[in-house]
């Protein structure tokens, strides 16, 4: 029997064929083979059974304008609801949302729509454009970039529960023009097509940051736009943050530029046109505990003392939006 990720996989190599972006199937069905042999978390498939049982219904309608909204609580019976609710649970931790289906609300740890209210204003109409979506998370933004009418959005994620999370609100939105793939920006062949690259929440991830921005680089066509968001410090063109072990309790965080630092990588690695278009103290109503998480979110990484500071003594999370478009 097919494996739903081949079905998956399948359906997004078909629609690219005749786009810009045919070119990946030089090398991508053939990674995402590997990719099912060797890299498979062990509860994939459990997860994907899961997947499986969530019921069929008929949305009487869907937004992703000014928020991902699928049918109400009336187009499905009470038992039918608990079902699919459930199932949502068995793939906690919901980080990046909110969603809402059929009445129920994956009330996620993230505002993640305030991120996308920030950001949307100060991009180029995605309308007709293909994007690329680099460390997508759930997936919340890439239905607000098809709520924006781009006429293909692919995301790329490595973490896999993401890929299911995604596919449970795909079941629910029959939609040939939004996939992802798990991969990491790393494992992608430089495309040079992509109209639009969007990397939200990841270059602080990255531990050279420099190769990643050239890695995004590469994906865009020539005048495409790069729409950055990530982590900085205040300060002038030299200074950059380099934490310790951890930060907010991350483990895995690397590089704090200031947004002039950022403007100067950006500038040496051929961007034009670079624009700082938001600068933002995330707040606790925006990073919080809910019943979607397991576990502790923003209040508890900060200095219950001093909420201008980390748990670590660093100053606090800011994040910028940066635009700018390839040479
Ligand atoms: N090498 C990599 N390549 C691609 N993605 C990666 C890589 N490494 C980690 N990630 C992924 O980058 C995402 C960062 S979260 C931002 C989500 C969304 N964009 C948001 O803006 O809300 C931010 C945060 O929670 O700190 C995670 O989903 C990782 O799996």
């Amino acid at each position: 029997m097919t494996k739903p990720e081949s079905a998956w996989f399948n359906d997004c190599y078909k629609s690219i064929l005749d786009t810009p972006l045919a070119h990946w199937l030089q090398t991508l069905p053939a990674q995402m083979n590997e990719w099912q042999k060797s890299q498979k978390h062990g509860e994939f498939d459990k997860w994907c059974r899961l997947l499986a049982k969530i019921p069929t219904t008929t949305p009487s309608s869907t937004t992703l304008v000014d928020e991902v909204r699928i049918g109400s609580a009336d187009d499905i019976d009470q038992y039918t609801q608990k079902k699919i609710l459930g199932l949502l649970q068995q793939f906690m931790p919901w980080r990046k949302g909110p969603f809402h289906m059929h009445g129920i609300h994956v009330n996620t740890e993230w505002r993640s729509d305030w991120k996308w209210d920030r950001v949307a204003p100060h991009i180029s109409p995605l309308k007709d454009r293909t994007v690329l979506d680099v460390g997508c998370g759930s997936g919340y933004h890439m239905w607000r970039m098809l709520g924006c009418d781009a006429s293909r959005v692919v995301g790329i994620d490595p973490t896999q529960l993401f890929l299911i999370q995604f596919q449970a609100i795909k079941h629910f939105i029959a939609d040939n023009r939004i996939h992802f793939l798990p991969l990491g920006i790393e494992e992608m062949q430089p495309l040079n097509a992509f109209d639009t690259v969007f990397s939200m929440g990841v270059l602080y991830h990255r531990k050279d940051p420099i190769q990643f921005l050239t890695q995004l680089k590469h994906q865009l066509r020539k005048g495409g736009e790069l729409v950055l968001e990530t982590l900085v410090v205040d300060g002038d063109a030299q200074t950059v943050l380099m934490a310790g072990e951890r930060y907010a309790q991350m483990r895995n965080v690397w590089f704090l530029p200031s947004t002039d630092a950022l403007t100067v990588w950006l500038a040496r690695l051929g961007f034009e046109n670079i624009r700082v278009v938001d600068k933002n103290f995330t707040t606790l109503d925006e990073q919080r505990a809910t019943e979607w998480i397991e576990g502790q979110s923003l209040k508890d990484f900060l200095d219950p003392e001093d909420i201008t500071r980390t748990i670590e003594g660093y100053p606090a999370p800011q994040r910028a939006v940066i635009v700018a478009n390839r040479k």
